[in-house]
């Protein structure tokens, strides 16, 4: 049988980046039997270095970091890998939209797909590249940048296909809900417990995007574009940050035995949606008090559907992978 080259390039090889790279590399096999379909890995940057290889990369060279070339990253990066998908899993920046942002304004227009780990780009700037997007036929696919392994958007987009969504309440960001557990159960102090979710690699390279709010307003932002179709203009946001939560507040949650957790609201109106991002307490009934550490959850309510509750997908690393390996699997089915 021939094989149909697929070319994928990753920018963003850091700790997720990494293993993605790893991954995609071990499920070759799979690939070429269930899409028919011969996946290279055609190159992969950091933001001082990268590395092309037209042939396709193999995981030696990938974790050779000394031998990539100093200098290549960005367009000249991607020009040089002559990809047809993106897989983004650089950093975030909620002024600029992040390196991500350019990595999607050259790879859309030219009908390169797009797998988004990343969340800044999208988050502020969703509409005119899913404007792009549709202008050259690329397809987004963006699990990892709205809630990885919890399947917000593909739930809504394909379960509920057609449904007129009139709530949406979601725990989001594991961190938030592993260090507002932390200190609420364990009693352990704010900077220990996030001190955790970073050697858990779960937080942010800047863990302030998830304590602010800004990682639970910008999957919120993401969700409500892809599943929805309503670009959320995500400074509009309004946010409670867990840097705010006092002890006082603590202390009365570990008494009346609740659970706190930062969560999204997304509210249908006359005129549209409305988001906010807010630390709510539930009681042990409720089905999000059985999401611990950092397992997110997912509340939805459809006309006519009536009512969900999803708890799961905690944020891990490798929870983040396979979430991308299954926007791989839907791309290639796509393609
Ligand atoms: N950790 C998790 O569980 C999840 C993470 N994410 C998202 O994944 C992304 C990456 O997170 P993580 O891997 O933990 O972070 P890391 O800090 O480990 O990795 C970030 C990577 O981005 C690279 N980078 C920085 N600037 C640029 C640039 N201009 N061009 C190309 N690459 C660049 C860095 O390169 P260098 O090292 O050379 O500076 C590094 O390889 C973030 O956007 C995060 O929100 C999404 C879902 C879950
Ligand atoms: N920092 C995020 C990682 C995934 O988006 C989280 O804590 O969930």
């Amino acid at each position: 049988m021939t094989l149909r080259v697929v070319r994928v390039a990753l920018t963003g090889s850091g700790g997720i980046g990494s293993r993605v790279a790893v991954a995609l590399l071990a499920r070759r096999v799979r690939y070429a039997e269930r899409f028919g379909v011969d996946l290279r890995l055609v190159g992969a940057a950091g933001s001082r270095a990268g590395i092309v290889g037209s042939g396709g990369i193999a995981v030696g060279e990938f974790e050779d970091r000394a031998s990539w070339a100093l200098g290549l990253t960005g367009a000249a990066f991607l020009a040089e890998a002559a990809p047809d998908v993106i897989i983004d899993a650089g950093p975030n920046d909620y002024e600029t939209g992040g390196p991500g942002l350019a990595h999607l304004e050259w790879a859309l227009p030219r009908g390169i797909h797009a797998i988004m780990v990343s969340k800044s780009a999208l988050a502020l700037h969703g509409a005119r590249l899913l404007g792009l997007a549709s202008a050259s036929s690329s397809r987004v696919h963006a699990s990892g940048a709205s809630s990885a392994a919890l399947p917000a958007v593909d739930f809504l987009r394909h379960n509920l296909a057609g449904a007129s969504v009139t709530r949406v309440e979601a725990a989001l960001t594991g961190t938030t809900s592993f260090v507002l557990d932390a200190v609420t159960r364990q009693g352990s102090s704010l900077d220990a417990a996030v001190a955790e979710a970073i050697s858990r690699g779960i937080a942010e390279p800047d863990p302030t995007f998830d304590l602010d709010g800004s990682d639970t307003a910008a999957k919120l932002v993401v969700i409500a574009g892809l599943a929805l179709g309503e670009w959320l203009p995500f400074r509009g946001i309004t946010r409670e940050s867990v840097l705010e939560v006092t002890g006082a507040r603590v202390a009365a949650w570990r008494e009346a035995g609740e659970k706190p957790a930062l969560v999204g609201v997304l509210e249908r109106t006359a005129t549209g949606y409305e988001a906010r991002v807010e630390v709510r307490a539930y009681p042990r009934e409720h089905p999000f008090a059985s999401a611990t550490g950092s397992t997110k959850a997912l509340m939805v309510s459809a006309e006519g559907f009536g009512d969900y509750t999803l708890v799961g997908g905690a944020s891990t690393p490798e929870a983040t992978v396979a979430a991308v390996l299954k926007d791989v699997e839907h791309l290639l089915a796509e393609l």
